[in-house]
């Protein structure tokens, strides 16, 4: 079991946190708060075999999509861990150097965000890439425990509660009590995986290829309408490839039709939450029937994604406060 006072007493002064996300990668240093924020990409030229950065964080969001030849965008990270261990160490040493570099900390000493259910490989490659980048690691920590800390759940009683946080690579669905994680699920997709199923839909449906980041603009509109009054159709205008005339192209479709692949996607995360609540004591039951469920990660603002886990359950669901940085705070309060 993974306990939050063991956090406390082992995190051996560590002077920064570092929430190293599938879209987004944050610092957190002490006594300064969140000193970067930036997407979670790279940029290398590969002409001799040996890839050169060429750009990471914010600068690359620009080139995702239209790089040719010798330039690669690279995600350091696919659903929640490490796939390219050179991009991750870059994107590091990027993150480093843009929020703590004018501080001159050599070495600073760091707690680290994984999902829950990261295998030992996959936290030992974090490990040595965060090393490689000139990091020391005090300590891993279980992100839904970190964003339960950074969304004040109460962690000290042995009430229980329920928390899915909602990323862009995993979606992970745990139990909560006396401080610890008592029950712990996930899928290994999140917001990204969304993009790709909308991008999917527009390909097959309407023979029309668009980029990931048309597809991420068409979520966050799909999803601010949903939010907002949405009594009144609307259709998005789409910009891509068209495969009927065999070239650039708009296309509008209506939201409507992109709920239907959103409601598919949430029905996945609401088969963990039930297997979850399946296999919840009867006790910690009843504590999360009267406190219901809180949502944190960027995906957590979805209100399709609440409304089908609150239909399906019966139970009350709210999404914290900037769920976004639900993680980051609470990786933050440790080290504080
Ligand atoms: N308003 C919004 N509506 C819907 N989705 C959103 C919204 N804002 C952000 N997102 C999505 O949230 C995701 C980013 O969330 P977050 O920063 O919590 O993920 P991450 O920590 O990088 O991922 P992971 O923890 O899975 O590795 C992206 O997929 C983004 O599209």
């Amino acid at each position: 079991m993974h306990q939050i006072q063991a956090f406390f007493t082992s995190r051996a002064d560590a002077e920064i946190a570092i929430d190293f996300g599938t879209a987004n990668t944050r610092i957190f240093l002490r006594g300064s708060g969140v000193v970067f924020e930036e997407p979670s990409l790279c940029c290398f030229r590969d002409e001799t075999g040996r890839p050169d950065l060429v750009a990471a964080g914010s600068e690359v969001t620009r080139m995702v999509d239209r790089t040719s030849g010798s330039l690669h965008i690279v995600r350091p990270l696919v659903r929640g861990v490490l796939n390219d261990i050179d991009a991750g160490r870059e994107l590091l040493r990027h993150a480093l150097r843009t929020g703590i570099g004018r501080r001159h900390l050599r070495s600073p000493r760091a707690i680290l965000g994984v999902p829950a259910d990261a295998t030992d490989a996959e936290q030992k490659a974090l490990i040595t890439t965060a090393q490689d980048a000139g990091v020391r690691v005090v300590q891993l920590v279980p992100e839904p425990l970190a964003a339960a800390f950074g969304a004040d759940v109460p962690m000290d009683g042995a009430e229980g509660s329920m928390l899915i946080e909602c990323g862009a690579g995993t979606t992970e669905v745990v139990v909560l009590s006396l401080g610890a994680l008592c029950l712990k699920r996930s899928v290994r997709a999140g917001g990204q995986a969304l993009n790709q199923a909308i991008a999917d839909h527009v390909h097959s449906k309407h023979k029309f290829r668009i980029g990931a980041e048309t597809a991420e603009r068409v979520k966050l509109e799909v999803a601010e309408w949903m939010a907002d009054d949405h009594s009144h159709p609307k259709d998005l205008q789409l910009k891509g490839y068209s495969l009927l005339s065999g070239g650039p192209g708009a296309l509008a479709v209506s939201a409507q039709e992109i709920i239907g692949v959103v409601d598919r996607h949430a029905a996945t995360i609401v088969d963990v939450v039930r297997a979850v609540l399946n296999e919840t004591p009867p006790e910690l039951s009843r504590d999360i029937h009267d406190r219901g469920i809180l949502l944190t990660g960027g995906s957590a603002s979805i209100s399709i994604l609440q409304h089908a886990i609150a239909r399906a359950t019966g139970l009350t669901t709210r999404v914290a406060q900037d769920p976004l940085r639900c993680v980051t705070r609470g990786l933050g309060r440790m080290v504080s």
